[in-house]
């Protein structure tokens, strides 16, 4: 299964969340945590460092995984997401040609520009939660049919396989 990165960077004392919204590839159009797929040889919490500078020009520090889900399009489990938040970093968001990034208030992200799966999980990790889950598209991955997810979870990667 390809294995993939989310990352959302946090000003907690406003109370907001950076997004991107999305220029090009998979998701294009829609508002997104900067992320993108892990490479050959590459860590989750690598490739989470790389992706955020490339889209956004600044370098995380210290991103921490808090959630884990994997996303399956009709009977394919299509991607497997580590997500990250992260509460510092070097650098001043930029747009790239793969994202316009912009602060969001915590309590008015725009789900409706989002993945449908996002009001299921993101409300999570502004809590500060951990959590993992599974999402069930239709299999062109345009409907969302199920889902299920779990908070309070402490062992990461439970999913993985
Ligand atoms: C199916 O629902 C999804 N929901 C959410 N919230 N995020 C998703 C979904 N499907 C994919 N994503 C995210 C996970 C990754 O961060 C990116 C993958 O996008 P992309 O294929 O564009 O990956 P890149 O490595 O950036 O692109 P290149 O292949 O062009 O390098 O989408």
């Amino acid at each position: 299964m390809q294995h993939a990165t989310l990352c959302y960077l946090l000003r907690p004392d406003a109370e907001q969340v950076l997004l991107i919204r999305k220029k090009r590839g998979l998701g294009e159009g829609k508002l997104v945590g900067p992320g993108g797929k892990v490479e050959d040889g590459e860590t989750p919490g690598e490739c989470v460092v790389r992706e955020v500078e490339e889209e956004i020009g600044v370098t995380p520090r210290d991103p921490e995984k808090v959630g884990e889900f994997r996303f399956v399009f009709g009977e394919d489990p299509r991607m497997f997401v580590h997500v990250f938040r992260a509460e510092d970093f070097a650098g001043t968001p930029e747009a790239s040609p793969e994202a316009d990034p912009e602060w969001y208030d915590y309590d008015a992200v725009p789900y409706d520009e989002m993945w449908e799966d996002d009001r299921y999980w993101l409300p999570h990790l502004l809590d500060g939660e951990r959590f993992a889950g599974e999402f069930v598209f239709d299999a062109e991955g345009d409907e969302l049919r199920e889902w299920d997810v779990e908070t309070g979870v402490r062992e990461l990667d439970a999913l993985r396989r």
